[in-house]
């Protein structure tokens, strides 16, 4: 350390003159994504602007070429918004999510797409399918499964009704708050609205702090949230979005029963996505109902050692006790190993049919 006093006007001059060539270099990288545009357009009048595969590479180029003092994931996080930004110079990417405002697919869209996307809420799930499917949004976001809760079936069965694919995934730290408004009587609780996922995330704490309140599922934590507004004996379990939307105050925080409850979110849209380099497929396969059913499916993964990341059964609903497998494992279809095992499921199966490859999620 030199004994030179260090001169705060000094360090702001210098952050200024910084300022300076942030700007220029940000303004000369959206000039670039203009021309990028241009280019994409000339190739195809019908371009599709947001490439996952892309932007997946330049997150995680940063974070790979970051040297601090920022942490990796908060550079990403800078660079997640420029791109945003350059993307909407392209073409504004609409988005639609389950909502209502507020809740924590309206986080994980945000945090996929940026805060320059245009984002609009859904009451349902298969709601967000059909505005996709219908081209009302260039793409979907929905819950997909909970670290402590599991699978969410709506999800998983609405792609059975429908041509969407899978475009990204995105994954969220889930942090649950009990939340009350300015009209509620805190030593008055007697009724708690949340999602019935988020109950379960937080029912031993619910046990052991509000064993006698009443617990009123609703269609979203955001849902929750507004009720409370209304109510002087209630409280809602949210997160910080529904929270800051709906004025609440938070009168216990991190109330999830598990410190890693996450949830994953995809991202779905009407695009086959290219190989990023750390990429995953999902599948659907329906197999005939005899016995060896499901080593027959499996085998093919394990003999080309495909990392298998998730396997959930859901009925099929064309016929009792017939069933469907929804199978996640690293690789993407173009890659050799994994086509190759496409293949041979495909000979074995009654049905096969592949969601998408997209990349892992970075962020
Ligand atoms: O490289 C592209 O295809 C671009 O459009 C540029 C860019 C970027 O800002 O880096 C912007 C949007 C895309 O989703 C991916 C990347």
């Amino acid at each position: 350390m030199s004994d030179t006093p260090i001169n705060l006007d000094d360090l702001r001059q210098r952050i200024d003159q910084l300022d300076g060539d942030i700007l220029r270099l940000i303004s000369e990288r959206a000039n670039c994504a203009q021309q990028v545009a241009h280019v994409k357009l000339a190739q195809d009048k019908d371009a599709i602007f947001y490439r996952p595969e892309r932007e997946a590479q330049v997150l995680r180029r940063i974070m790979s070429l970051n040297q601090g003092p920022l942490d990796s994931e908060e550079m990403a996080r800078l660079f997640r918004e420029i791109m945003s930004a350059c993307l909407a110079l392209e073409q504004p990417v609409k988005v639609a999510y389950l909502g209502p405002e507020g809740t924590f697919t309206q986080q994980a869209a945000l945090k996929h797409f940026g805060e320059s996307a245009v984002s609009l809420p859904m009451a349902a799930i298969d709601e967000v399918f059909r505005e996709v499917e219908a081209g009302a949004v260039h793409y979907g976001v929905v819950p997909v499964e909970n670290s402590t809760e599991g699978v969410v079936n709506h999800t998983l069965d609405t792609f059975m009704d429908s041509s969407i694919k899978i475009c990204g995934e995105v994954v969220l730290r889930i942090h649950h708050h009990l939340l009350i408004s300015e009209t509620t009587r805190r030593d008055k609780v007697s009724r708690i609205y949340s999602h019935p996922q988020s109950f379960g995330q937080c029912r031993k704490w619910l046990d052991a702090h509000y064993p006698h309140a009443e617990r009123v599922p609703v269609s979203s934590n955001a849902e929750a949230a507004k009720l409370v507004k209304t109510e002087w004996h209630s409280a809602a379990i949210a997160g910080d979005m529904a929270a800051k939307l709906y004025g609440l105050e938070r009168i216990a925080d991190k109330i999830e029963d598990r410190p890693d409850n996450s949830t994953r979110f995809l991202i779905i849209g009407n695009q086959d996505v290219p190989l990023s380099g750390e990429d995953k497929t999902s599948i659907v396969v329906a197999m005939r109902n005899q016995p060896g059913a499901l080593h027959d499916l499996l085998e093919p993964f394990h003999r080309h050692r495909i990392d298998l990341t998730r396997i959930e059964t859901r009925p099929s609903r064309t016929g009792v006790w017939n069933y469907v497998f929804f199978i996640d494992f690293k690789g993407h279809r173009d890659e050799p190993q994994v086509a190759a095992v496409l293949e041979e499921v495909r000979l074995r199966a009654s049905e096969l049919r592949v969601l998408g490859s997209y990349p892992l999620g970075v962020l």
